[in-house]
């Protein structure tokens, strides 16, 4: 990962698709490296914003700055990152992560040692020459970080990336994320449904409503705080 994390920045930033505001006059400020967990009802707008952060979708009004610079489009500083599996199923974990060395310019003859050093540091190296098909639910998430990471990317939007797993596969991948980080710090907007992930992987957490963020709690976050506030934007969705 090149450098430090990137601050993102949403100015009185109104969001939406083709005439509906889905979050009006957003402001919220994302320290480099601070990892800033979203939480919020469904439908509220949380992918969205991932979305605008990456520059896949502009602003209808206010701004939406990285680094101080108006967004305008995807950037490789700006890695985004699904639940979905996203792997291509015909390539190799080893060659799925040299994929995003290459987009980075990384020389061909690099590629190879370097793939094989991400996934060892998610403890996939011995499978680095397996298929997508042949890995676990799990492994398949491990090689999507390593892809992710692999990128060198300065911001990493990761949209519920573990929702999908079962919870003792979910705590590890929780763990690995933060040791990773640990090392190589890039800034972290994370989308969650789940308030004890937020709890334990957000330096902050912020609570999303119609009208931008709605509470807001440093760590260490009260649980009952944020379950308090979650509950009040639901019951207003509702
Ligand atoms: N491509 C799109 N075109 C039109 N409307 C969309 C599009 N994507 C999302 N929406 C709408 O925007 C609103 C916010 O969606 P978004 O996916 O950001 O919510 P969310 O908070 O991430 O929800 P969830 O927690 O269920 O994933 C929803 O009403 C959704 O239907």
């Amino acid at each position: 990962m090149s450098g430090d994390g990137l601050v993102l920045r949403a100015e009185d930033a109104t969001l939406g698709y083709g005439g509906r505001t889905v979050v009006e006059g957003l402001g919220l400020d994302v320290a480099a490296g601070e990892i800033l967990v979203v939480l919020g009802p469904s439908g509220c707008g949380k992918s969205t914003l991932l979305r605008a952060f990456a520059g896949l979708l502009p602003a209808v009004s206010g701004r939406v700055l990285a680094d101080g610079e108006p967004v305008t489009g995807t950037s490789a500083d700006r890695a985004l990152m699904f639940q979905d599996d996203a792997l291509l199923p015909w390539r190799t974990a080893r060659r799925n992560v040299e994929l995003a060395l290459a987009l980075r310019g990384v020389p061909r003859g690099e590629r190879r040692a370097a793939a094989v050093r991400w996934l060892d540091r998610v403890g996939l190296g011995d499978a680095a020459g397996r298929l997508p098909r042949e890995l676990s639910g799990g492994m398949r998430q491990r090689v999507q970080l390593a892809r992710t990471l692999a990128a060198g990317p300065r911001a990493i939007l990761m949209d519920e990336p573990f929702g999908a797993l079962d919870a003792q596969t979910r705590a590890s991948m929780q763990r690995l994320l933060l040791d990773v980080l640990a090392d190589a710090p890039a800034t972290v907007v994370f989308v969650t449904h789940d308030v004890d992930e937020a709890l334990l992987l957000g330096h902050r957490v912020v609570v999303l409503g119609a009208a931008g963020v709605a509470a807001e709690f440093p760590a260490p976050a009260s649980r009952d705080e944020v379950l308090a506030a979650l509950g009040a934007r639901t019951k207003e969705v509702v």
